[in-house]
């Protein structure tokens, strides 16, 4: 069996990571697009010239060319701009539009059949309007944050509670904002729900208030450290991991942007839900029982995901 095809647009600090991990897992022969001449090409080799040491077969090729995606399985996107200590997310979006613009052409005419993963910010309303510019189905364009966002929530917890990363489950739900929804509720060691082990004396609600705060916070904690950009090694874990569901149908629930069409009561939008990513692609949209506080949280952070569509719509009437 041929290997399969990974493309990723933009090469910069997350796409080189993504190539690596891409190649040490052998998902597959890599593509490393980008408008900067050099870098993918400077990135690719340097890392193919690891595989030796490391023990992997994977080609990686770098390319200022769109045709060199052709056929490609998986597309991940980070094209575009990150942000800097002072800057929000959605300060970028003018720029980012733009660049989703010229990759959806370029994903349209030559890799129409891939799953592509967005995870350009401001996420939710960079992959809705990839979606829409690509023209592809809409259970083959997802976004990257929910798996994240949930990582760092479960990283937090495990601190915590001394435990194993392993031993803990969360759902972050939302927009990738600071008005994302961390579903305490729905986290547990274990299966033991977080207010259980409030209960049991494990922790206090001021802590949990604390870890909820800290993971809203996550992206511009490590852009406050960085200063020169923002977060590459988790955000890249992230899209692998829902490369790699794809490619070998999982069929995990994971929560992504995802496009809703009638649940949570929403239309035409992208945003974080837990979703069943398989073979084809966001296979099902789980919609989870929310209470009155969380639904109040679900509803302020989906407001403001629709804001930032707007403000595409401004400035590219074609989104309208
Ligand atoms: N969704 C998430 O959870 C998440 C997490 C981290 C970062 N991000 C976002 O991911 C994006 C990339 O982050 P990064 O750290 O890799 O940034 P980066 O600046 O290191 O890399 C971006 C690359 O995109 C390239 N590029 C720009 N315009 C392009 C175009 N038209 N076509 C092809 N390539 C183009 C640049 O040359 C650069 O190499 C940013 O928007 C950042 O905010 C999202
Ligand atoms: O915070 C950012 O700007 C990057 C990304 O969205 C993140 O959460 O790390």
């Amino acid at each position: 069996m041929a290997r399969k095809k990974i493309a990723l647009i933009g090469a910069g600090m997350i796409g080189g990571t993504l190539a690596h991990l891409a190649a040490q897992k052998e998902l597959g022969d890599v593509v490393l697009f980008d408008i900067a001449e050099g870098i993918p090409e400077g990135k690719g080799l340097d890392i193919a010239e690891s595989s030796p040491i490391d023990g992997y077969d994977s080609h990686l090729k770098g390319s200022q060319d769109y045709k060199d995606i052709a056929g490609a399985d998986v597309c991940i996107v980070t094209a575009g701009v990150a942000r800097k200590p002072g800057m929000s997310r959605d300060d970028l979006l003018g720029i980012n539009l733009k660049v989703m613009k010229s990759v959806g052409e370029g994903i349209k005419t030559h890799a129409p059949n891939a799953l592509v993963i967005c995870i350009t910010n401001p996420l939710d309303a960079m992959v809705w309007a990839l979606q829409k510019f690509s023209g592809l189905p809409a259970n083959k364009v997802v976004g990257m944050a929910g798996i994240l966002d949930s990582a760092r929530f479960r990283y937090f917890l495990a601190e915590e509670f001394n435990v194993s990363v392993e031993s803990v489950t969360a759902f972050v739900l939302g927009g990738h904002g600071d008005t994302m929804v961390p579903l305490v509720r729905y986290s547990t060691v274990a299966g033991i729900p977080l207010p259980d082990l409030i209960e049991m004396g494990w922790t206090t609600q001021a802590k949990i208030d604390a870890i909820v705060d800290r993971t809203r916070k996550g992206g511009g904690e490590i852009v406050a450290l960085l200063k020169t950009g923002s977060a590459y090694y988790a955000p890249a874990a992230s899209a692998i991991q829902m490369a790699e569901c794809y490619l070998k149908d999982k069929k995990l629930v994971v929560p992504c942007a995802a496009q809703l069409s009638g649940q949570y009561g929403l239309n035409d939008l992208y945003v974080g839900v837990p979703i069943v990513l398989g073979a084809d692609g966001c296979e099902r949209i789980v919609e989870v029982k929310l209470n009155k506080d969380e639904k109040a949280m679900f509803d302020s952070s989906v407001a403001a995901v629709h804001e930032l569509m707007d403000a595409c719509v401004k400035l590219d009437p074609s989104l309208g």
